[in-house]
């Protein structure tokens, strides 16, 4: 699909082509900063612009940004609000709640990659009212109760 995009920060012009080329998953978003932000284990999250505004401009879709596996998993960089939901509609710059969930330092230089981002597509729902939903297999069985084998 085509998406428009806006490049806010200057320095990100010669991104470009990634943001144009489809074929990989997510599309990575840079830390916006003009100085390096230290995190550390315990800091309150930290709001980071991303230089970037996508309009997706249809109630089909929306975007999510991720962690990213790798700085997530080994240093401890996740996101504020574990998953950010971009609507449709929204036409601001894309920031990302950047946060130490772990116990060392984490350095964020300007322009490193933090997180990700994916279109998905969104199920337009009605909801019908019911007195009683049809017999299925599990029923109201919640946790656990298929059992660990
Ligand atoms: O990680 C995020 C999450 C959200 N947003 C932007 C896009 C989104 O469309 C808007 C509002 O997000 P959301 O609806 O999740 O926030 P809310 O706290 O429910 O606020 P609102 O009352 O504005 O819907 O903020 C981001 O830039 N990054």
């Amino acid at each position: 699909m085509k998406l428009d995009i806006q490049i806010l920060d200057a320095r990100l012009r010669d991104q470009l082509p990634a943001y144009a080329t489809p074929g990989s998953a997510g599309l990575d978003l840079r830390a916006c900063l003009d100085s390096t932000l230290h995190l550390q284990p315990g800091d309150a999250a930290v709001l980071v612009p991303t230089g970037i505004a996508i309009h997706l401009n249809n109630p089909e879709y929306a975007a999510l940004i991720l962690p990213r596996s790798g700085l997530g998993h080994k240093q401890g960089l996740v996101l504020g609000n574990l998953v950010g939901l971009i609507d449709s509609d929204y036409q601001g710059q894309l920031m990302v709640s950047a946060w130490n969930r772990g116990q060392q330092a984490i350095t964020i230089e300007p322009l490193d990659r933090i997180a990700q981002l994916v279109i998905v597509p969104v199920v337009q729902v009605q909801f019908n009212l019911v007195e009683q939903f049809d017999q299925s297999t599990r029923g109201t069985g919640g946790y656990g109760s298929t059992g660990s084998q």
